[in-house]
This record gives C-alpha cells, structure tokens and sequence, in this order.
C-alpha cells in the first residue's frame, strides 16, 4: 500500500459530495482501502474519508483507539464503510474539541449524536446494518461529513 498526499483545507474536493462506490470488487476500490488505511495509520489518525486523498467516493475509515483526549475510546480493528448511510441518530448529543486531518493545528469543539444507526457494505460486499456510540459513533460522522463535503470550521 501507498500513503498518498492529504487533500488541505481549500482542496475543492474536499467541499464536493462524493459518489456512490459501484462495485466494491473492482482492485482499484480495494487498492483504495489499502492506500487510506496506511495514509491515516503514517498521519496517527482514527479514521479517514476518500476524498481526504483526492478520491472523490463515498468510502470512509473508522479507526478508534485509546487517546490523550479520550483514553477510554474503544480499540477496534480499522473498519472500512462503503456507501454508508445514517439511518438514524440519537438526539442526545455530546461535545467534543475534534481535529481534522486536511485542517492541521486547529480543533473545534463539535456538538456530535451520541449513538447512531448506519448502513452500509464491508469491503468485502457485505450489507451490514450497526448501531454504535461513543466516540466510534463521533468519528463515523466526522468521516461521514467528509464524504458529504463538509469540514470542520476553525
Ligand atoms: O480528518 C479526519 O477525518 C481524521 C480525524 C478523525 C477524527 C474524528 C473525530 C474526532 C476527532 C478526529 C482526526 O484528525 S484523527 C487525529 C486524532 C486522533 C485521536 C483523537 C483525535 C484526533
Ligand atoms: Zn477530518
């Protein structure tokens, strides 16, 4: 796998709704997977959208892990989402100061839901429906805003 150039702020593809993955199959989809998940593992990310790395598809990572910020974050394999979609979201919400790979050296503090319901294909052509919470549910909407072309504002 490559670890490939990260779109910054400014980057129009990062303010471009990406599309819909046709056939997760296709070697360049699963080269793709392979090439962000080593680019957010060199940038000590925990999770990474396509268009970050100039791909301008609705394929998102999700990689949390135990931090400074959040020390009781879940450690869980990187899981990619292919096509995710939000099914639901709780309205209980929590706050939390977030980083942006394409936005260095800033955090804003962003008003998340607390649990969520999505959809979406494993990489492996797998429709899969999962709830999640915490700060695995915070990280698939950050994703998530990526692949619908909003950034985090400092
Ligand atoms: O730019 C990205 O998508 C990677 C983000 C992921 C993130 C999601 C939710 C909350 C914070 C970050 C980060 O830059 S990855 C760096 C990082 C690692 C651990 C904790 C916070 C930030
Ligand atoms: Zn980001």
């Amino acid at each position: 796998p490559h670890i490939l150039p990260i779109a910054k702020r400014g980057e129009p593809i990062l303010q471009q709704r990406a599309h819909t993955v046709s056939n997760v199959h296709d070697p360049a989809i699963q080269q793709l997977i392979d090439n962000m998940l080593a680019t957010m593992l060199a940038a000590n990310g925990v999770g990474i959208a396509a268009p970050q790395v100039f791909s301008p598809l609705r394929i998102i990572i999700v990689a949390s892990r135990p931090n400074q910020r959040y020390p009781d974050a879940p450690l869980m394999e990187p899981l990619a989402l292919v096509n995710p979609e939000i099914l639901w979201r709780s309205a209980e919400t929590s706050l939390y100061d977030e980083g942006c790979l394409s936005v260095p050296d800033t955090r804003v503090p962003m008003e998340r839901a607390e649990q969520l319901q999505v959809r979406y294909l494993t990489r492996d052509g797998q429709a899969v429906e999962t709830r999640y919470h915490g700060f695995i549910a915070r990280i698939i909407q950050h994703e998530y805003d990526h692949i619908e072309g909003i950034l985090i504002q400092p």
